[in-house]
Parts: C-alpha cells; structure tokens; sequence
C-alpha cells in the first residue's frame, strides 16, 4: 500500500477531487458488480480475501457491489443462467480460481444464448457475445486464467484492473460430444496425462493445492499412453506459429485477423494422426501459472480464435520428463521427436479401443500392490478422460470449436 501524508488540508482535498475527476474520464469503469466468492476454492481464503482487500477498494472506487457467497458447486452458474438481474450490473466478478471462472462463464454465456434463441447443441452455432465483462479475483489453487490474462495472482492487482475498466478480449470454444454441448472452455483442455492427473486429484481435494503436486507424480509414475485418431483443421498461414516466440499482449497484432470464410479449406484442410500419445494439450491461451512461468504453449494467443494442438506421442518415461522439466525452464518443449504442435480452429478426437498397458510393463504382470501399484498403470479404463479447464467431460470422443472472443473478463 502506498499512503500519501500532507498536513495542508486544501491540497487533499484538491488531489482527492483530481484522482476523482481522472476517474470519471475513464468511461468503461463499472459502477455496479455482481460478486459470486467460493469460500472453498484454494485455500479457502476466498471470503476473507474479498473482504479484507477487495471490498474496501470498491467501496472507495464507488463501485457498488451485490456479493453473493456460493453454497455449492455451481450455484453460480445456475444463479447466472436463470435468476440474476443482468440488465442492473456492469460486470460479473467471481472470487475463487479456474473452476469458479469457468461457472460464471457457463452462467453467463448460456443465458446469453438462451436469451437470444441460439441452440448451444449445435456445433456450427455462431455464438452471441457478451457485453457484461467477468473479472476474476484470485482465490483458487491454480488460478492459471488469471495469471493467463493479467501477467500475475495478485487480488489487489486484479481489483485494480477491474476499477479502472481494463479488459481482455478471450476465445471461448465449445466442446460436443456428436450434437451434445458438453462445456465451453477458455484455457486447456488435456487429454490422457492432465486428464489422469485431475481425476486423481479429485479423490484426494482435501489435501488443498498440494493435490495436484501428489496426483502429477502419481500419473507420471503410472506412465499411460491411450490410442486414438486426431483430426484438425489448420489455422491460416498468417495466424503465426506456435513456434514463432511471439508473446500475445494488449493489441496483439495476429489476434486482430479476421478468420477466412473459405469454406473449400473447412472441406478439404483437414489433417488426421492415428498414434498412441501420452497427451493431448489444446491451449486456447499459454497456461502459464507460477510453477511454469512460459506455460504449455508461450505463444499461444488470447484471442486469435485459433488453440495450440500438443500431441505428445508414446516415449519413454525419462523422455516425457524431459518435456514436462521444459515447461519449468527456458528449453523448447516441443524441441523433441515425440512432440509435435498445430495451431488450429477446429479438432474432434476419436479414442480406440485396446488393452491399457504401462510402458514400462507392456507384457501382462501379477497384481502389484503397495508403491509399485502406483507405477503401474492405475486405471482399468481404455480411455483416458478430457480435464476441460479444471474440470472432467464425460465424453473421451469430442468435437471443438473456436469462436473467438465472445467474452471479455475485466484483467
Ligand atoms: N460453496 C461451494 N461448495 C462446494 N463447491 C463449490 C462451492 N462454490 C463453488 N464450488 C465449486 O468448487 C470448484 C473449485 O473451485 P475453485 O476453482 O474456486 O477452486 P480450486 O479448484 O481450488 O482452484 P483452481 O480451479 O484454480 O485449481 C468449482 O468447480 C466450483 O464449482
């Protein structure tokens, strides 16, 4: 905090009334939010962070507030889709991490289909943008979407952004399972090693943020690849290249291409790889978080309607550290014969039927049990499962879609 002394009664108040007039110059500030916090996110500091830090700050921004403390998992989300009043507010800002994001965008960006008679079971559905902006206040264990979009997970930071009216624009896709909707996403979607490692987690949520460090030993230890045929539709050319070192920032130069209509390319650009990979990673932004400060995919762009496809094939296990190590360092993780990357607009994935065998034990073993059990391969499924932003499909065959920005969140 930085407090500003001067016994001169009249100069305060002139800077008071200066800091204020600069103020109402900015004219995208809201005036009136709707707070959700997940007192359960993270550490489950959400309510105390809110109170102690952000409130004040709004209530000396003027910003009035109508803050609501979730009572269970999606309870903002339904609260968004059916009852909230959305013509009295400016903005939507949620307290809690990815998870309590992805609510309040499903909350909002349904309601907004809904409201104007799109169909979100349809694939091809030009989708309604949103004029409310999202905030994010961070209170999660991860908070990848955060430190995404603003550069670091710093509530007052954050409610700053929000005061003064900055925004981001963000691509949102839609994930189908043939003509079902299943979720929208903004950040990963992982198959195969960060699908396991969250369905792990899930199992042990009351060890806090530290699950998922228990649940990425447990996975990688476990070794699995899963069978299954991908299918993507390039970007265009002029949309860069995921290996261009090209940081996406405000006014991004390729996010502000229009994508082509040239509907011979959606027929015919298709490419399709039938192979065994230890994981598929669609990053639509880097992912970056404080453990992988570059992220899955460092030039992947925010709002270019295009995501960063990472096919990362069968390798051996001190191979695929070596990759998982770049994400930590400066090395070029797709710097390996194993992985490939594709900046797309569209992909569908197929997974094939087999035997799930850990690569180290290809060959069926007896019953292992006590430590070994966990390096052996943990699941009796042939199929991995999607981690959809933090949270699990239940479809293993999807077909996504990239619109392109349809929200702003407030940085
Ligand atoms: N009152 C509540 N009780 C139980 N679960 C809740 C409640 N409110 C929200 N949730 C759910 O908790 C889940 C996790 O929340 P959140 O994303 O805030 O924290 P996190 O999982 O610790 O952080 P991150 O997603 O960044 O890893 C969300 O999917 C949300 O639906």
């Amino acid at each position: 905090d930085v407090t500003f002394h001067c016994a001169n009664e009249e100069l305060c108040e002139q800077w008071i009334q200066v800091a204020n007039e600069q103020l109402a110059l900015l004219t995208n500030r809201p005036k009136s939010l709707l707070v959700y916090i997940n007192p359960f996110g993270g550490k489950q500091c959400g309510k105390r962070i809110y109170e102690q830090k952000v409130a004040p700050m709004f209530r000396r921004a003027s910003i009035s507030a109508d803050v609501i403390v979730t009572e269970r998992a999606n309870h903002a989300r339904d609260h968004l889709k059916t009852e909230a009043n959305l013509d009295k507010y400016d903005g939507v800002v949620c307290v809690g991490g990815d998870g309590m994001f992805s609510e309040v965008l499903h909350g909002l960006v349904t309601r907004i289909q809904t409201d104007n008679g799109v169909d979100q079971n349809q694939p091809d559905a030009e989708l309604v943008p949103c004029s409310l902006r999202i905030g994010i206040i961070p209170a999660g264990s991860t908070d990848c979407i955060c430190f995404g979009t603003v550069g670091t997970n710093d509530p007052v930071t954050s409610a700053l952004h929000i005061i003064v009216g900055d925004s981001q624009p963000m691509d949102v896709c839609s994930v189908h399972h043939d003509d079902i909707f299943l979720r929208y996403s903004v950040s990963l979607l992982g198959y195969g090693f960060y699908g396991d490692v969250l369905t792990d987690s899930e199992r042990t949520r009351w060890l806090g943020p530290a699950r998922y460090d228990l649940s990425g030993v447990k996975t990688f230890l476990s070794h699995n690849y899963y069978e299954g045929t991908i299918s993507f539709l390039p970007a265009e050319n002029n949309m860069g290249d995921p290996r261009d070192k090209l940081q996406c920032r405000s006014g991004c130069r390729v996010c502000q291409h229009k994508p082509s209509k040239d509907t011979r390319w959606e027929i015919s650009g298709w490419s399709v790889i039938r192979a065994e990979f230890i994981a598929i990673n669609a990053a639509s932004m880097s992912c970056a978080c404080p453990r992988s400060p570059k992220g899955l995919s460092p030039a992947a762009h925010l709002a270019d309607g295009t995501t960063d496809l990472i096919l990362v094939r069968k390798c051996s296990r001190l191979d695929f550290l070596r990759h998982l190590v770049r994400h930590t360092n400066k090395g070029d993780q797709f710097d390996h014969s194993f992985v490939e990357v594709h900046r797309v607009r569209k992909f569908c994935f197929q997974p094939w039927h087999h035997e799930l065998v850990s690569l180290e034990d290809p060959i069926e073993s007896p019953k292992k049990t006590g430590f070994s059990s966990i390096c052996s391969a943990q699941t009796t499924s042939n199929y991995s499962s999607w981690n959809c932003d933090g949270e699990i499909l239940p479809d293993a065959a999807i077909q996504v879609r990239y619109h392109g920005s349809i929200t702003s969140p407030m940085q």
